[in-house]
């Protein structure tokens, strides 16, 4: 042993094992003592033992010391911080009053709507898609990623296909309406995590990117934090292994950071791009809701548009509010589902997060987490934070004392909390749509789905499908189709409108006047129908739909269907989620589709 080994005099452990170090392992056990870690090392065996072991101890603590901005040593004293506010039952938003912010209100199939349309899929190609897909997706507890479920089981196409189908029929008509000879390709950047990573990659190899070229999509990797086990922020190490501190997600918060740090927005605003998008793994209408909101984005000049909708009280979505501070600072943010009831408690509204009795919604519309930033400012705003986004923490405490948790916990942070640094000039709006159109996530389980309250979403696998069929029929309605009333149906416990289960591939129709052009003279379709349009110009044009129409039609070919279609057509069966003898992809909605009988048109 040579040198000053002063410094770690007080942990004896350690001491006999800093011949197994490297200079740069000094400096981080070093870094580890000063910030109160020494109980890290109180175990650990004479240096001959275990050496394996505490180099990968190392190897973690290298990672989780160079994965978060300001590093392992900033990560606690900002947990020491977060948990002394917590125990002293800090409000985060002391000294702010909530108020119901106004932003655009668009009503589907307008003109100002289709207007917005037109300006929006103008711009996509001036845009860059980032989907966040790290989360494990507890809640559902589908043992998949969710990415890979199907959005509806007509045609069994998955969320990824579906959201990178969407985009090149963006990038496609984005050119086209531009009359761009030059064809951008949109960039597509997922951000995985361990628990997603390698089933991501997977997922778009085995389907050759669903038609994307591969190296438009990037794909970054958010690493978990360290779990902390006392409000001192004591790392917590695994109870298995003494060598290893516990880890849990930080949130998708890590997207700005990431972002940054891959150096690739500056290549892209050289390149001439202007909007970053974000999004969620599981939201099926999404891309009904993004031209108009794109187009909100640019006709109005906001750096961040945040899309809503209609939020009842409770539901499981943040409220988008505008908080106005004592000191006369106002921001409009995001306050989470977790935090509005409380905050209403406190500031002066005692029943908290409930319904507006006139509208049967709360005051607030809800955060769908699809927000759109314009990528100059968020470039300039990212060199100054490097991307950190305002934590927080929830640990749970045994009792009223706050002294000790039941588990570990962590710091945590939300990409819509973004906006929390911003300057008051920032231009930062919302642009709220209808449910139907543009929001139904799969997120709960079918038992906990059969729980939700009445009138509130179930955000389950059996909601997410049957809004495709809605929201489809509706805009068909809208168009001029007779559509038929929907029946309603119990699936799984959760009682749901059934619509004629209507799909078309993004290519047959982006936006409304897609719609409208391909849709002429008088067509119906009645309640057990099924409509899959994939193909590109195919007009239905007088056609009486009462059974199953397939139509699957090459780029180049002009398809026109009229005339009566009847057939047996396909239903829908009811299943049980605990009926092992179905996939799980298919029993978590309730029912499966018995294929009767359908036409097929090729
Ligand atoms: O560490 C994480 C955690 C989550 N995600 C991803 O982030 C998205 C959102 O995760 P959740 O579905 O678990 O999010 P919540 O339901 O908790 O809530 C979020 O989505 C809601 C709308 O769906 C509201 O907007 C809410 O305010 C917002 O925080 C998903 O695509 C998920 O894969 C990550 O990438 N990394």
């Amino acid at each position: 042993m040579a040198g000053d080994e002063g410094w770690a005099s007080s942990c004896p452990a350690l001491l006999e094992n800093l011949s197994l170090l490297s200079p740069q392992q000094i400096e981080l056990a070093k870094m580890l003592l000063k910030e109160g870690q020494k109980h890290l090392f109180d175990d650990w065996s004479g240096a001959d033992v275990d050496v394996e072991k505490k180099k990968a101890f190392f190897y973690q603590v290298a990672l989780l010391d160079s994965s978060y901005p300001g590093g392992l040593a900033s990560y606690i004293q900002n947990a020491k911080k977060l948990l002394a506010d917590s125990k002293a039952g800090k409000n985060p938003f002391d000294g702010f009053t909530p108020s119901v912010p106004s932003g655009e209100v668009l009503t589907f199939g307008d003109e100002n709507f289709m207007k917005l349309e037109e300006a929006g899929v103008k711009e996509a190609r001036h845009a860059i898609f980032v989907l966040v897909a790290g989360g494990l997706g507890e809640r559902l507890g589908y043992k998949g990623i969710k990415l890979a479920l199907p959005v509806e089981t007509t045609t069994g196409k998955c969320f990824l296909q579906h959201y990178i189908e969407s985009i090149l029929a963006l990038q496609e008509a984005s050119a086209k309406l531009a009359q761009d000879e030059l064809l951008a390709k949109i960039p597509l950047v997922i951000m995985t995590s361990d628990d997603t990573h390698a089933r991501t990659i997977e997922l778009l190899d085995s389907n050759s990117y669903f038609g994307m070229e591969s190296s438009q999509v990037k794909l970054l990797k958010q690493e978990k934090v360290a779990c902390l086990s006392d409000n001192d922020a004591r790392l917590a190490l695994d109870p298995n292994d003494k060598y290893k501190i516990q880890t849990k997600p930080h949130g998708h918060g890590d997207v700005h950071a990431l972002l940054y740090s891959s150096g690739l927005l500056e290549q892209w605003k050289e390149a001439g791009r202007r909007w970053v998008l974000f999004f969620q793994d599981t939201n099926g209408l999404l891309f009904k809701a993004i031209p108009a909101s794109l187009g909100v984005s640019a006709t109005k000049g906001y750096n961040v548009n945040s899309l809503a909708v209609p939020r009842k009280a409770k539901e499981a979505i943040g409220g988008i509010t505008k908080l106005t501070h004592a000191d006369g600072r106002t921001m409009v943010i995001n306050v989470e589902y977790n935090q509005l009831d409380p905050l209403l408690r406190a500031t002066g509204h005692p029943d908290g997060d409930v319904n507006d009795p006139e509208t049967g919604f709360s005051p607030c519309p809800g955060n769908i987490n699809q927000l759109i930033l314009e990528l100059g400012p968020y470039i300039e705003e990212l060199k100054k934070t490097g991307g950190a986004i305002a934590e927080f923490v929830n640990p749970k405490y045994t009792d009223s004392t706050k002294t000790a948790f039941k588990s570990s916990t962590r710091l945590e942070c939300m990409m819509q909390d973004y906006p929390k640094t911003l300057p008051p000039s920032s231009k930062v709006g919302f642009t709220v749509m209808d449910t139907w159109l543009a929001y139904a996530p799969v997120k709960n389980n079918p038992e906990d789905a059969a729980k939700v309250p009445k009138g509130n979403p179930y955000h389950s696998a059996t909601s997410g499908e049957m809004a495709i069929y809605r929201a489809n029929s509706l805009i068909l309605r809208k168009a001029g189709v007779t559509i038929a009333e929907p029946v309603k149906d119990v699936f799984n416990g959760q009682e749901v409108e059934v619509w004629p289960r209507v799909t078309w591939s993004p290519k047959w129709a982006l936006i409304f006047k897609d719609v409208k052009e391909k849709v002429n003279n008088k067509c119906s379709i009645t309640e057990k129908s099924t409509l899959v349009v994939n193909g590109r110009h195919v007009a239905l044009n007088g056609l009486n739909l009462d059974g199953t129409l397939n139509i699957n039609a090459v780029d180049g070919a002009e398809v026109k269907l009229s005339g009566v279609v009847l057939n047996k057509g396909w239903s829908l069966e009811h299943i049980d989620y605990k009926d092992n003898s179905f996939p799980e992809e298919i029993r978590i909605r309730g029912f499966k589709i018995e294929k009767v009988e359908r036409f097929e048109v090729n």
